[in-house]
């Protein structure tokens, strides 16, 4: 048997790709290498670019400049179909699937199996489906309906689907951030026998522990700009976060911060019965690039809404809550944004 090669070539590379919208500039310098048979991580603070690198290999956006070549080759997509026939799927973090129709369905859907008088094979569509799974080492009934399969279940049809067209190249865009536990290991699973089946699998990922257990590459992106491409193994999470943020960590988050203004908005054991409890928190004037420090005790949950404003236009919001620490989610604030408002949120999470 040949012996695969130390530094297989691309299968996949973005070079000097820009891509703005009006005068936010979402890539500046956006580059990528996959190679066949490996699973690389893509990480970046929120607001990295990694969405827009991401629609951009999907043929959602195009690029203002530079170049997407597959095989060596340089590639234009006029749109997503494009972009699936040249083999790249995306597989999005909550799939989309049409809830009446069966597994089966959705998978072909629009490229059904047909027999004589141009007449839907079931039978055939039935037995492809399930030839999809035993490659993926996956056990799901074709006919069951969409209508109710968890969020994991949801991701393996759209695995399924990416594997029936031929995808060499499957995006997952934190596929892993609604999966139980036991359901993350089970895509690790199916993750792990697409790469030994030669794809590129470029996995999009705030955990560092999964980016450690499962890639082989890290590519690292601020400010949508290309940092640095490593093997895993060269790397420490500290490495890897000091490029996302551009800093020290202990300079993100001082334990002193001499430059915070006065208290503009003060919160105190705010608590809502069944929904959250004893939220305390302050925040100060003139903190409008960072979060604010939040001191919620110990084993109190909460949640809350965020949004980061320029002049009167909320420009991005997000949400963090005790089971999704701050620190996990806070993003950089976009170019121009001067204020921010926060509110407890009345969910539980
Ligand atoms: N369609 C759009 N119109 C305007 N601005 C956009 C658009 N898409 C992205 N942006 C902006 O481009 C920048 C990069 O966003 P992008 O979503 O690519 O980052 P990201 O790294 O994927 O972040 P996240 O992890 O939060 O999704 C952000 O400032 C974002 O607000």
């Amino acid at each position: 048997m040949p012996e695969r090669p130390e530094h297989p070539a691309a299968l996949l590379t973005l070079s000097g790709v820009r891509k703005s919208f009006g005068a936010v500039h979402a890539l500046v310098d956006g580059r990528l290498e996959l190679r066949a048979s490996e699973v690389h991580a893509l990480v970046g603070e929120n607001g990295a670019g990694k969405s827009t690198l991401v629609k951009i290999l999907a043929g959602v956006h195009a690029p203002d400049e530079g170049v997407l070549s597959l095989d060596g080759q340089p590639r234009l997509f006029g749109g997503p179909a494009d972009a699936r026939a040249a083999g790249i799927a995306v597989i999005y973090q909550e799939p989309t699937l049409f809830p009446d129709l069966s597994v089966a369905e959705n998978i072909f859907m629009g490229r059904q199996p047909l027999r004589s008088l141009r007449r839907i094979d079931t039978a055939a569509m039935r037995r492809r489906t399930s030839e999809l799974f035993a490659r993926l080492g996956v056990r799901m009934d074709p006919d069951r309906p969409a209508r109710g399969l968890s969020i994991a279940d949801q991701q393996l049809v759209e695995i399924a689907k990416a594997l029936s067209f031929d995808a060499r190249v499957l995006v997952m865009d934190e596929p892993t951030a609604a999966l139980s536990g036991v359901e993350v290991e089970r895509l690790f699973a199916v993750v792990r026998s697409l790469r030994e089946s030669g794809s590129a699998v470029l996995f999009i990922s705030h955990r560092f522990d999964e980016v450690f257990a499962l890639c082989q590459r890290v590519t690292v992106m601020r400010d949508g700009r290309w940092v640095s491409t490593d093997p895993t193994e060269e790397l420490t999470v500290g490495q890897v976060v000091r490029r996302m943020v551009g800093r020290e960590v202990s300079q993100l988050y001082p334990k002193q911060d001499t430059q915070a203004g006065d208290v503009v908005l003060e919160v105190r054991d705010l608590t809502r019965l069944g929904v959250f409890d004893g939220v305390t928190f302050d925040v100060r004037a003139g903190r409008s690039s960072r979060s604010p420090a939040w001191s919620a005790p110990d084993g109190v949950r909460w949640s809350a809404r965020c949004s980061a404003w320029t002049g009167t236009t909320p420009v991005r919001s997000w949400s963090a809550g005790s089971a999704c620490p701050v620190a996990d989610r806070v993003p950089r604030w976009p170019p121009g944004s001067r204020w921010f408002r926060r509110t407890v949120g009345s969910r539980a999470w």
